[in-house]
């Protein structure tokens, strides 16, 4: 039960908005699309839904051939729900009502459903916590309880995929996150597919089994939240999602010496090859150490942020390259200090200062 894009091409007149998209999702999955504005996302969205026709390859739900660029089986006949930004509410119908629409109306929805609906809609009502609420319309509800009857109304006839495209964006920061959980649970009580557009990296990182990294139309990498935070495959995923700065450098086999200091040795066992082709190792912002006690890249401090449990500096070497880094409150350095960085597990190689505090 799986879902496929194959090799998906997508033009709006002679722009080319996605540029032959692969990828596979299996049951239960809960896939975070991210990238930013105008990569495309939205774009396999409304393929998958059907909203949207290829210009070429082809889209499979249930191993069903729903989309090609000679047929597109319409939304409704397909075995999915959907939650847009805009949580897309009717607003004169009861809540009640909108949450039941599709149980009536989709030809997709399971008949034991369709013969037991007071009884799916009330588990529905309850898993949500609008129990209370379902004889409201949406102008007597708040943003999140309004957002909570688009998940209703979307998993009502238990698709078999779930589309989201920015769900929690038009909510404000504590509200996110408590409707961010309330997915989450939703999705492991379902064990609904779950494919979710955001442009949050942070989002992405703490709610998907995969991320799919898009840029410019293209999947950048696809892979565990682990593995693109940690391990990212291109410059662009290092910089985009891990806020890494590309440090240059001469590779010789797994081993970085940085231009800026040729005298460290910087382990590249597990740093991707793109990175050893371009001559740059990625460095996320908690991987630095600061002293004045080592030998390593100097750089002046050029910024402090009192974070309260860390301090968000921000520094620029000889070359301009400017660094940013999150170290622990227990170090603290004044703006224009001189200081050397170096990038945690590296060999300390010790410098005999007059100035070290
Ligand atoms: N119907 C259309 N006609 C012409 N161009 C379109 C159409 N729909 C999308 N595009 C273009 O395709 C590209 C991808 O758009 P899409 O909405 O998929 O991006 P996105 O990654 O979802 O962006 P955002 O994060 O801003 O929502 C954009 O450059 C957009 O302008």
């Amino acid at each position: 039960m799986t879902t496929k894009v194959e090799n998906v091409r997508k033009v709006f007149g002679d722009f080319e908005a996605l540029k032959s998209v692969s990828v596979s999702i299996e049951e239960g999955e809960f896939i975070a699309i991210l990238g930013p504005s105008g990569c495309g996302k939205t774009t396999l969205l409304r393929l998958i839904a059907g909203f949207e026709e290829p210009t070429a390859g082809s889209i499979y739900i249930d191993n069903n051939l729903v989309g090609n660029e000679n047929h597109v089986k319409p939304p409704e006949l397909r075995n999915i729900g959907m939650v847009f930004q805009s949580f897309a509410l009717w607003p004169h119908m009861k809540i009640y009502d909108q949450v039941e629409f599709p149980i009536i109306h989709h030809s997709s929805t399971p008949d034991r459903i369709k013969s037991n609906r007071k009884k799916r809609m009330e588990t529905v009502l309850k898993l949500v916590g609008l129990s209370d609420l379902s004889e409201r319309r949406p102008n007597e509800l708040s943003g999140g309880q309004k957002q909570r009857v688009a998940l209703a109304r979307a998993i009502a006839h238990e698709p078999s995929l779930l589309l989201m495209d920015e769900p929690l964006s038009s909510l404000d920061a504590e509200l996110r996150e408590e409707m961010r959980k309330e997915i989450q649970i939703l999705h492991r009580k379902t064990k609904s597919t779950i494919l979710y557009v955001t442009h949050d990296q942070g989002e992405a990182l703490a709610m998907a089994d995969r991320m799919v990294i898009m840029k410019d139309g293209a999947i950048e990498q696809i892979g565990t939240p682990e593995d693109i935070y940690l391990r990212p495959n291109t410059s662009f995923v290092a910089s985009f999602v891990s806020k890494a700065i590309l440090i240059p450098g001469s590779w010789e086999g797994s081993v970085f010496y940085p231009d800026a200091a040729p005298d460290n040795e910087w382990d590249g066992k597990c740093i991707a090859s793109a990175f050893k082709e371009n001559g740059t190792y990625p460095v996320r912002p908690d991987e630095w150490i600061m002293s004045k006690k080592f030998s390593g890249i100097q750089v002046v401090i050029n910024n402090a942020l009192y974070q309260g449990r860390e301090i968000h500096y921000s520094a620029t070497d000889q070359t301009g390259l400017t660094v940013n880094m999150i170290t622990p409150i227990s170090e603290r350095y004044e703006i224009g200090d001189k200081v050397s960085i170096q990038k945690t597990g590296t060999k300390v190689v010790s410098v005999t200062s007059t100035t070290a505090r």
